[in-house]
């Protein structure tokens, strides 16, 4: 049985969770092989960066998975609330991969503009869907070469 991954996507810009989804499929997609015919991982969707870190928990918590990548887009405003949804983003999901135990990435840009957004969402910049499953995929070689 090949392994499943859960990709957990908050929505709050739709076309870049659509974007970042992509990549994270394609990356588990790779790290699986064609056994998987209907792909590796399952996606879950909230409505933003700051319901990632529960929503994660469920997952990792389910049995279910062998990963989780965490993926949304938050884009600075006029006001700090930028500031307290990235931090309890990326503060909770390391949480999350810490008290359980299982690899759950952070794949949320935090970004200044839609610009740099679409630039780090598979652009010219860096593909950061396909980074968190990457990450997921590393920490269980980690384990792997762990266990000898
Ligand atoms: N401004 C952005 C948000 N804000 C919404 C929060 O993430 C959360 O859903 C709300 O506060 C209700 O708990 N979320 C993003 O993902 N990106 C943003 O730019
Ligand atoms: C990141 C945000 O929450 C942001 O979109 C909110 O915008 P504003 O700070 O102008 O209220």
């Amino acid at each position: 049985m090949s392994q499943r991954y859960a990709i957990v996507a908050a929505t709050f810009y739709r076309d870049l969770a659509d974007r970042l989804i992509a990549g994270a499929q394609a990356s588990f997609a790779e790290a699986t092989g064609p056994e998987a015919a209907d792909g590796p991982a399952d996606v879950y969707e909230v409505p933003g960066a700051f319901e990632l870190p529960l929503a994660a928990k469920m997952a990792a918590e389910s049995g279910r998975y062998a990963g989780v990548a965490c993926v949304g887009a938050v884009i600075r405003g006029e006001t700090d609330h930028y500031d307290w949804v990235c931090g309890e983003a990326a503060r909770g999901i390391q949480q999350v991969q810490l008290d359980t135990g299982v690899p759950t990435s952070f794949g949320v840009l935090t970004v200044d503009s839609m610009d740099q957004a679409l630039a780090r969402s598979g652009g010219d910049k860096r593909d950061s869907g396909r980074h968190a499953a990457d990450a997921v995929i590393a920490l269980l070689a980690v384990r792997r070469g762990l266990a000898g």
